[in-house]
């Protein structure tokens, strides 16, 4: 692989459970150094596809390399390059945070053991707590901890799955701070979340859904692609608006933020004229840019809609 060459780079991965097609043609092509975010409703098939990029499954068909390795052939040799980091916290409970370093280093055959697990434990700002056992740290630390591990054999790839749901807002920052600096590092990271803040973080994002990948760009880009125009209508109860509007033709979204009320759709005259007798004092309305989570519930209701 040149230095230039994409980190991922697959084309058409299509993977089955029995009846189930949970990936539908997939691809992608991630530089290295970048952070790209998977969102997309539960069972969208996020986990299905990052399993698919780490070697961990083999697709049905498909094409493309991860690392420079095929990845119909050489899912061995990806699976060593990458690290991951499971949904569920898979470390021991009843051993400390160095311990559990330790024993992971030991798992994985590396070499430096100690100088690895020393460095992973700065780096997290794990010193302190180094013998703390596992099983009593909140979830943000054990989120840090699973990171570490992840991290310890300094893969070219990383790849976590939801890693701080559940997880509080202070934590999550802290966590994506991280998760900053080893992309500045050169590291690629695959991240699946539900957060929109965290996929506003993200350098580009795939909003997948039934299996298919519905939106893929930078966060601006995949606002900009979706065609939709959103106004937003603030006042007392604004929510008492939403059975006027919901089934008129044009809106194809009326969801209430807070005390705000957004009401998206592609066709800005129908729109125009589905809010146009609700416009009187004292509701105010005004047009902002929709935003990533205005786009996914479109995005889901068409593929719902499909499916109807
Ligand atoms: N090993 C398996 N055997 C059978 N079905 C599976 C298997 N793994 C996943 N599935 C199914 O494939 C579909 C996609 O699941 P997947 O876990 O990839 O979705 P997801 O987007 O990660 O969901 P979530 O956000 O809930 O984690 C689901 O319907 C799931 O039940």
């Amino acid at each position: 692989m040149t230095v230039a060459s994409p980190v991922i780079d697959v084309r058409g991965l299509n993977k089955s459970f029995g009846a189930l097609h949970a990936v539908h043609d997939f691809g992608i092509t991630v530089e290295r150094g970048r952070i790209c975010g998977f969102l997309g409703p539960n069972g969208a098939g996020k986990t299905t596809t990052l399993r698919l990029l780490c070697g961990l499954l083999t697709p049905d068909s498909g094409e493309g390399e991860v690392l420079g390795y095929n990845v119909m052939s050489q899912s061995e040799l990806i699976k060593r390059r990458v690290g991951y980091m499971t949904q569920k916290f898979s470390l021991y409970d009843d051993l400390s945070i160095e311990q559990n370093l330790i024993f992971t280093s030991r798992v994985h055959e590396l070499d430096r053991r100690a100088a690895r697990v020393e460095a992973a434990l700065e780096r997290l700002g794990l010193v302190k707590r180094r013998r703390q056992l596992a099983g009593t740290l909140s979830g943000g630390w054990k989120q840090r901890l699973a990171l570490a591990a992840a991290t310890l054999h300094e893969p070219e790839l990383l790849l976590l799955d939801e890693p701080t749901a559940g997880v509080d807002p202070e934590a999550r920052r802290t966590f994506w701070d991280e998760i900053h600096a080893l992309s500045d590092e050169g590291m690629t990271v695959l991240v699946s979340t539900h957060y929109m803040d965290e996929a506003e973080r993200c350098h580009e994002i795939a909003y997948i859904a039934g299996g298919r990948t519905l939106a893929r760009g930078t966060a601006d880009q995949v606002i900009d692609e979706s065609g939709l125009t959103t106004f937003l209508a603030e006042g007392p109860n604004v929510g008492r608006l939403i059975p006027r509007l919901r089934n008129h033709a044009g809106v194809e979204m009326a969801t209430v933020f807070g005390t705000t009320l957004h009401v998206s759709g592609r066709d800005r005259a129908a729109l125009e004229e589905a809010i146009a007798p609700l416009s009187q004092a004292p509701i105010v309305w005004t047009e902002t840019r929709p935003t990533l989570e205005d786009v996914f519930i479109q995005l889901t209701a068409d593929l719902q809609r499909e499916a109807d």
